[in-house]
């Protein structure tokens, strides 16, 4: 199944088109809760237990009710509560009450006493307003009962398209999504309340997403492996990029990480600009490292002269100095790619303005993390996916809003959703080894954006790799095994 992200209201788009390429809602539905059923049993280690399965007034409830019978003809003791009044239910979640044989209870929290497993099928993804009233004692319940829970597309209460929590959802062990994930599945708070993401196949035909044309995918080695950068065998280091790193005065280690992270992913040279007084911490550190000291911006500006130094990093430890600013503006201006990172949002809060004005485009990429993208870009309202997609409409960047999921985002409107890493990767260097990463892969000709992508990718591969205790120290030296067991 492809990577693809639909938006709430592609989703429905895609169920439509199935209709109307002759596949009946009745069956999409019966599809669904068969696998919301098939998924109860695994949860439940296929031994019958007590379940009760809570249905809303719309199609999620209807999954419900399939998934109820399934759940019941296979020998589960099954109670069924209702939300609302089951005259009410219309199209095709009435058909799936019809096919239901069993009595069904007024939705309450008593439902859930003696539930070993319970199944939430009150709202699914479309939902757009907050709970309140009798939905929002049921989701409450929910959430403090002592049993397994299931949610049907997303924990009731998850917005689909932003990830947020309207009033409350409930902390599922699983939950079960249709055709393609949407959002809300990958998007931090929602991620968490959605447990383990099972993305069942109902029968959708996957050429409807021809038409749908999805903006959003998943993060992917397949996205871009194709454009992966590989030592040619009759190639030697200047064909293998030329990165320039700009390292501050005081702050060594940031500049000194991302050096290493850059050798390691196979930046032909990289050199390390900084001060004087910072040459021998520079130069200690790293004996594949080129150092060379300047003086000021238009030192700096100097090795630029140089067409060889194709890709160049600005801000992790140089100090938000009036030299960084001046660094910048003359590594913008020198039409070559490269990453801003760190200190660079520091050096031009709130003054996106100057950065446009000397040549940021889409041959840069912007790594900031929630503080950092406020500082450039002010407070923005809505969802990071939100923000990092506007953030590149205005900047005209490629944005890297980092988190724990970390969402890439073109100017064009295409964004990318990091999965892979863990919680290990917050520690302090962590995002200086990212930008090496990114700036090795620009300095080897990769396309900007497939460069972030990849390096948001194989940076998250290497905190897994490492694991508990990591520190960013280690990143750089899981690359190897990292390329090597994903044939990169
Ligand atoms: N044929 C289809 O369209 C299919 C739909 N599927 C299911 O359909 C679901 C989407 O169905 P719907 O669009 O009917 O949406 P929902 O089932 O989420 O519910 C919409 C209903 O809830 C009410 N509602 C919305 N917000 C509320 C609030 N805050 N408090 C109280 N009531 C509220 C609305 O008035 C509406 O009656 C998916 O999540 C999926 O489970 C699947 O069966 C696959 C096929
Ligand atoms: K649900």
């Amino acid at each position: 199944m492809g990577g693809e992200i639909l938006t709430v209201s592609q989703m429905y788009a895609a169920d439509r088109a199935a209709m109307d390429q002759g596949v009946p809602g009745t069956l999409l539905m019966e599809r669904a809760g068969m696998a919301v059923a098939r998924e109860a049993m695994q949860l439940s280690r296929g031994r019958p237990c007590p379940v009760t399965v809570l249905c809303g007034p719309g199609n999620n409830g209807g999954d419900g009710f399939v998934a109820a019978r399934h759940l019941a003809a296979a020998g589960w003791p099954v109670r069924l509560g209702l939300l609302g009044e089951r005259l009410a239910l219309t199209g095709d979640a009435a058909w799936a009450a019809s096919q239901w044989t069993g009595p069904v209870f007024p939705a309450s929290p008593a439902l859930l006493d003696g539930a070993d497993l319970v199944i939430d099928a009150l709202f699914g993804a479309g939902l757009n307003r907050a709970l309140d009233g009798e939905a929002l004692v049921l989701v409450q319940a929910m959430a403090a009962a002592d049993c397994l829970l299931l949610a049907v597309d997303v924990p009731s209460g998850v917005a689909g398209d932003d990830g947020s929590i309207l009033g409350a959802a409930a902390l599922a062990d699983v939950t079960v999504t249709f055709f393609r994930g949407k959002p809300a599945h990958y998007l931090y708070p929602a991620r968490r309340q959605c447990g383990r993401l099972v993305i069942a196949d109902i029968g959708i035909p996957e050429s409807v997403l021809s038409a749908i044309a999805p903006a959003h995918s998943l993060n992917t080695p397949g996205l871009w492996r194709g454009a992966f950068p590989h030592p040619r065998c009759d190639g030697h280091k200047y064909n293998r990029g030329h990165a320039l790193i700009l390292g501050g005065p005081v702050m060594t280690g940031a500049a000194r990480l991302a050096a290493r992270a850059a050798l390691r992913l196979g930046a032909g040279l990289v050199t390390l600009a900084c001060p004087p007084t910072a040459q021998l911490a520079f130069s200690v550190s790293l004996s594949s490292l080129i150092v060379h000291p300047v003086r000021d911006a238009q030192a700096f500006a100097r090795l630029l002269d140089d067409p060889r130094r194709n890709a160049i990093l600005l801000g992790p430890g140089s100090g938000a100095d009036e030299m960084l600013r001046q660094a910048t503006l003359a590594a913008l201006s020198s039409r070559r790619s490269g990453v801003l990172d760190a200190d660079v949002f520091t050096a031009f809060a709130n003054d996106l303005h100057s950065l446009c004005q000397a040549g940021l485009d889409q041959r840069w990429v912007l790594t900031p993390h929630e503080g950092e993208f406020a500082r450039l870009f002010g407070a923005m309202p809505g969802s990071r996916l939100h923000r990092a997609r506007s953030a590149a409409a205005e900047s005209g960047a490629i944005i890297l809003l980092k988190g724990p999921d970390t969402v890439i985002a073109h100017p064009d409107g295409r964004v990318r959703l990091n999965t892979n890493a863990p919680p290990d990767l917050a520690t302090a260097g962590s995002g200086d080894v990212l930008s090496g990463l990114i700036l090795a892969l620009l300095a080897q000709g990769m396309d900007p954006f497939d460069a972030a992508s990849a390096g948001a990718w194989i940076h998250g591969a290497a905190g897994q790799y490492c694991g508990r205790g990591l520190i960013a120290d280690d990143l750089p030296e899981a690359i190897i095994p990292v390329l090597k067991q994903n044939n990169l």
